[in-house]
């Protein structure tokens, strides 16, 4: 019988991001790109909850819809870490999905990191960031950064990390509904993979660029509409190997002016960036109410 023991309706937060620049560099022999990249952590995203087990089941309670959850990242992401820590604890696991599934925004990464930051907190098996980055990395590029979950630049397939804290700016994402496969895009053949090594000293959003963004152009007539609409109003650029766009504003009121225009056909959201993720918050305000506890 599986008799749930803990029950933690605490929601942890599942960022998105954006890539305010991607460039690609080459080609490792296993077929993955070197690349640069900034990734800005945003305060927007998908939410998490855990129910903790003495049985090991692990399991969600939200089936993700067109996803088999032997698939689904979260539940590969506690099933390794279960496996790493020999845990005899398990978890049923909700999600309220609001990131757009395909949409260069770490949708997935994002869930899978914060299974594994939320579950070594909750299961208390102690692994260190860095070995939570470690087996992150199994699962997806992007998933060690959610996990250390900084604002920063990355190079590498996307694991070695520098974190680069950015000014405040809001960001209003636009999804133009079409689903863009990331193998899709780093198989094609017309890919420029020759972008040379930039130092991060020498940052600037205006002198960078996303190297997918024009043959997704070329393939996605709809991610063309909407980025020809976007940049009458702020510079626009696609994220990671898209199908979303953004536009970066100094103030939200600019965004959600900007957003408010917005044909009702392309969805939207206006989110701050931010140099620490939600996740990071939610964790040390769990990790000082159960120091507290402790102490009692
Ligand atoms: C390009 C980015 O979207 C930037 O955020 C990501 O690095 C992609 O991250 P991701 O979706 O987590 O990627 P993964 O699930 O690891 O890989 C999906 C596919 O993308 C390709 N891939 C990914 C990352 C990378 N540095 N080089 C690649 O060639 C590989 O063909 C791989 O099969
Ligand atoms: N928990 C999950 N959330 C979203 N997608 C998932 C999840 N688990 C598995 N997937 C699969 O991963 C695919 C990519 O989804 P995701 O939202 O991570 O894309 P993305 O935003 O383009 O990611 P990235 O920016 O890292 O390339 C989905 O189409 C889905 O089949």
């Amino acid at each position: 019988m599986d008799i749930t023991v803990t029950v933690n309706k605490d929601w942890w937060p599942s960022p998105a991001k954006l890539n305010l620049f991607l460039h690609i560099l080459g080609r490792y022999d296993n077929g993955y790109h070197k690349l640069q990249s900034l990734f800005q952590m945003l305060d927007y995203g998908d939410k998490l909850a855990f129910d903790i087990n003495h049985t090991g089941t692990i399991a969600m309670s939200t089936p993700l819809k067109g996803v088999k959850d032997e698939d689904n990242l979260i539940i590969r992401a506690a099933k390794l870490l279960a496996a790493q820590t020999k845990t005899k604890l398990g978890a049923h696991i909700s999600l309220e999905k609001c990131l757009p599934m395909g949409g260069g925004i770490g949708g997935g990464s994002s869930n899978a990191a914060t299974t594994l930051v939320a579950l070594n907190a909750l299961w208390g098996t102690r692994l260190s960031v860095h070995q939570l980055a470690d087996i992150g990395l199994q699962l997806g590029a992007d998933v060690p950064i959610f996990v250390r979950g900084e604002t920063s630049f990355a190079e590498g397939v996307g694991e070695q990390i520098t974190p680069a804290p950015q000014p405040e700016q809001w960001f209003l994402v636009a999804n133009p509904n079409v689903h863009i496969s990331t193998g899709e895009i780093f198989t094609a053949q017309e890919l420029t993979r020759n972008t040379p090594s930039m130092d991060w000293a020498d940052y600037k959003f205006e002198e960078t660029r996303n190297d997918c963004q024009q043959l997704v152009v070329n393939r996605y007539p709809e991610v063309a509409k909407l980025l020809q609409w976007l940049v009458h109003y702020a510079p626009s650029r696609m994220t990671g190997t898209g199908a979303c766009v953004f536009a970066p504003f100094s103030d939200e009121s600019l965004a959600n002016d900007v957003q408010g225009k917005l044909p009702s056909s392309w969805q939207s959201f206006v989110a701050k960036g931010v140099n620490r993720s939600p996740l990071l918050e939610k964790l040390e305000k769990y990790n000082s109410v159960n120091a507290t506890s402790d102490t009692n």
